[in-house]
């Protein structure tokens, strides 16, 4: 339909052309064979890695002897240690920079300019990307300081452009020192609920706010936190200047994937990762733009700002004088050895799959959300279970029954349909546990509470690697990095893997969700072939109190069942690129724009970096793209070089039986590989790696679970007594057809199976 022009073909010729040998079946000096994407080092200028074949399968991948470090061995450098006089002085100037800084800080809280005022779009955004965990902050601070420490050290040449890019800054420790985590000296069985002694040498890997790890060195143009700039030394585009030209509105609903999987997508992202936007001290929302659209003059704004520039003739908020878009940088994180380098961006939840947005990152958060007999709370609405009502004001719109609900990562009222999974999710961890109590008449309520956690992040766990990525990545990215479900245990735990989220994936790769969101979610009645409602989905954004209406969640259910996502391409609905949060505004916030500049405020190299390390080669000229996206791309970007990653992977074909292109496919599926090895209590490991293990016969039951299991014993029973086997694949396919919630084919695990003996 015109649409796919937008995309270029990808070439599989392309793919390691630049190397002719053959594949080594045994990789030199300890290297070991990864696909392209593991190994940082094959990028680099002189880097000696030859390719070989992935163990077990014929896929051709890199040997790699520096694991997932930047450099190449021979790079490192003996360097003698600092002065103890330097660093004391260092330290007391950051010190000092930081005292200043906060102090200007502290007087804009009072002014009335700079914060965000309730009714105002950005502060949709505020709440999405907030952290209520008071440490959070004093990390922050830490992190700022050591931050000032490597300005510092560069200034005096005590660190180097290459010590900071490649990590080698060791011997320039900072002023400031995290906490480290108590483990207790005998492992339990259960996640804690800050993601800390999952691993047991790095006990912070993956822990609540902590730092996101990266696929490549990051490209600051000062090495340490400053925006890229484009490779002719001018600033880049605006993110709104690349968005509005390449970023367009359109239909193209996917031929076989529902509004459940682009739904479920969110709900995963939200369990691992939450960038912490900086915030006032007293938590109010920072603006870098005065209210009436005007950009607040640099030596006016708040540190962090890193606002974006609107064009006069801005095709859309042109109309309304809006000259900017505001945007705050995220917060940055220490790191747990305490050395100073470039900014390492905070994760505001746990890094792994531990169902974190429903039980919470913080243990005060788990008591808060924890009721008798083992439940998770919630508010009964005649008759039916919701999640608990907030205390927070979090409601866009205060009408009459309004109601905004509560979630273990405080954003659950995003949009319905993640409420509606919070909702169901919530509701599935009661039934567990009201069985397990039945079934285990002597457990206390704390036992039943997080025997049931655990029961549940391992069916989510299975959901995800079993039906959700094989769809989104296809059989061959799932086949190279090891990610498919098998029968019985696994044997993927590597203690030296760290499972962290990385800035690829979070600022780029994952949001390719953004392009599946449909401006309209419909209520649909299969039966009577109708539509009960249509509803445009900026009204439903932090406002989910339709879900207060009896029918409602059924038919929503049903509804997202049937209804298509959009495709993975350069079209975003204007819900998101133009309405988004927009409250009573006549415009909203461009959330394609906001991916962009987020890019760049976490250090995300250009498009073509990351086609070198997935092993593609970069584009030279922007007409080796389509030609409608070559001439886009043309009109705002200087170079091919300086496209942004977002977009560049959006432009992508598909890889073959997925949705995404081959390039955030390679960083999706090396984050869910990382997310798998790296966690000593991932569902089917065994018991000599994992404390929580399951026994092989409840192991068994645990991947009979499907996602329409989940929704078939948890949504209302008024209106859903059917649902397709398979949730993520639209009902209206031919194989897919909705069958009774009773039917063999959406199977039952079978809970008796966890008596204690
Ligand atoms: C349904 C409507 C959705 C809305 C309103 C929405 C909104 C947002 C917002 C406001 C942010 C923060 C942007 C920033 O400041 O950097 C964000 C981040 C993100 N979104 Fe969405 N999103 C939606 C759907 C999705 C979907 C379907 C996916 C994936 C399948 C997704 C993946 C992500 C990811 C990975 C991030 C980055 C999270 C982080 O690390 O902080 N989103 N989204
Ligand atoms: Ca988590």
């Amino acid at each position: 339909n015109g649409m796919t022009d937008y995309h270029y073909t990808p070439h599989a010729e392309d793919d390691h052309t630049h190397n002719t040998e053959p594949p080594c079946d045994v990789c030199p000096r300890n290297g070991v064979c990864v696909p392209h994407v593991q190994c940082p080092a094959h990028v680099r200028d002189g880097a000696q890695n030859p390719q070989c074949h992935l163990e077990g399968t014929q896929h051709i991948g890199v040997c790699c002897s520096t694991g997932r470090r930047h450099a190449a061995e021979s790079v490192r450098k003996f360097r003698s240690s600092v002065n103890a006089e330097d660093v004391k002085e260092v330290h007391d100037q950051s010190q000092q920079r930081l005292d200043n800084l906060l102090v200007r800080a502290d007087v804009l809280k009072d002014l009335n300019y700079a914060t965000v005022n309730t009714s105002d779009p950005s502060y949709g955004h505020h709440l999405s990307v907030m952290t209520y965990d008071s440490r959070a902050q004093t990390l922050g601070r830490g992190a700022l300081l050591n931050l000032f420490a490597a300005q510092e050290f560069k200034a005096r040449n005590v660190i180097t452009d290459e010590d900071l890019e490649l990590e080698f800054t060791d011997h320039a420790d900072g002023p400031f020192c995290p906490p480290q985590p108590l483990c207790p000296n005998k492992p339990i069985p259960y996640k804690k609920v800050g993601g800390e002694c999952n691993n047991q040498k790095n006990l912070d890997w993956g822990a609540v706010n902590t730092g996101y790890e990266r696929l490549l060195p990051p490209d600051y143009s000062d090495g340490i936190w400053a925006i890229r700039n484009s490779i002719t030394g001018l600033p880049l585009p605006s993110a709104r200047t690349v968005s509005s030209a390449l970023i367009l509105e359109g239909n193209r609903p996917s031929g076989t994937l529902n509004l459940m999987f682009m739904q479920f997508g969110q709900f995963i992202t939200h369990d691992i990762s939450t960038g912490v936007v900086v915030s006032l001290d007293n938590g109010d929302a920072i603006s870098c733009c005065f209210g009436n659209g005007k950009l607040i003059p640099v030596q006016l704004q708040h540190w962090a700002c890193a606002p974006i520039v609107v064009d006069k003739k801005d095709i859309f908020y042109g109309q309304f004088g809006q000259q900017c878009l505001n945007f705050v940088r995220t917060q940055l994180a220490p790191r747990s050895d305490c050395t100073v380098g470039y900014a390492k961006q905070m994760n505001g939840v746990t890094h792994y799959t531990d169902l974190s947005h429903l039980y919470g990152s913080i243990e005060e958060k788990i008591l808060e959300l924890r009721a008798p007999g083992g439940l998770l709370k919630t508010f009964k609405d005649f008759g039916r279970d919701l999640p608990p009502l907030t205390k927070r004001k979090e409601c866009l719109n205060m009408h009459d029954g309004a109601a905004c609900f509560e979630s273990g990562d405080n954003h659950g009222n995003q949009i319905i349909s993640l409420t509606v999974l919070q909702t169901i999710w919530t509701r599935e961890h009661n039934r567990i546990a009201r069985a397990l109590s039945k079934i285990n008449p002597t457990w206390e309520d704390i036992k039943i509470f997080f025997e049931t956690r655990r029961i549940l992040q391992a069916v989510y766990q299975h959901i995800i690697y079993n039906e959700y990525l094989p769809l989104l990545l296809g059989p061959r990215m799932m086949g190279m990095f090891g990610l498919r479900s098998t029968p019985g245990y696994s044997s993927s735990y590597d203690p030296n893997v760290n499972p962290s989220l990385t800035v690829e994936f979070a600022s780029a790769a994952m949001r390719f969700g953004h392009s599946t969101v449909d401006d309209q979610l419909t209520v649909l009645s299969p039966q009577h072939k109708g539509i009960y409602e249509s509803i445009f989905i900026p009204e439903v954004m932090f406002q989910p109190s339709r879900l207060r209406l009896k029918p409602f969640l059924d038919r929503f259910l049903i509804g997202m069942s049937w209804q298509p996502m959009q495709s993975v391409d350069p079209l975003v609905s204007e819900s998101l690129s133009r309405y988004m949060f927009h409250g009573g505004s006549p415009f909203g916030l461009d959330l394609a724009a906001i991916n962009i500049q987020r890019g760049r405020d976490y250090g995300v190299r250009s498009y073509n970096a990351y086609r070198k390390l997935i092993g593609m080669k970069p584009f030279k000229h922007f007409h080796q793209f389509a030609p409608s996206a070559a001439q886009r791309l043309s009109s705002v970007y200087a170079s091919p070089e300086d496209i942004d990653l977002w977009v560049g992977g959006l432009l992508e074909e598909p890889v073959e039986g997925g949705v995404v292109g081959p390039t955030f496919a390679n960083i999706i599926a090396d984050q869910f590989s990382r997310l798998k090895a790296g966690d000593r209590y991932f569902y089917d490991n065994a018991p000599d790696v994992n404390p929580g293990a399951f026994t092989p016969s409840q192991l068994k039951e645990i991947k009979k679970v499907t996602l329409s299991r989940i929704i078939c014993d948890n949504s209302d029973g008024i209106e859903l007594f059917l649902h397709s086997p398979n949730a993520f694949l639209r009902s209206d396919l031919k194989r897919n057809e909705p069958v009774p919630c009773d039917s063999p084919t959406i199977p039952v695990m079978d809970l008796s199976r966890f008596k204690e003996n």
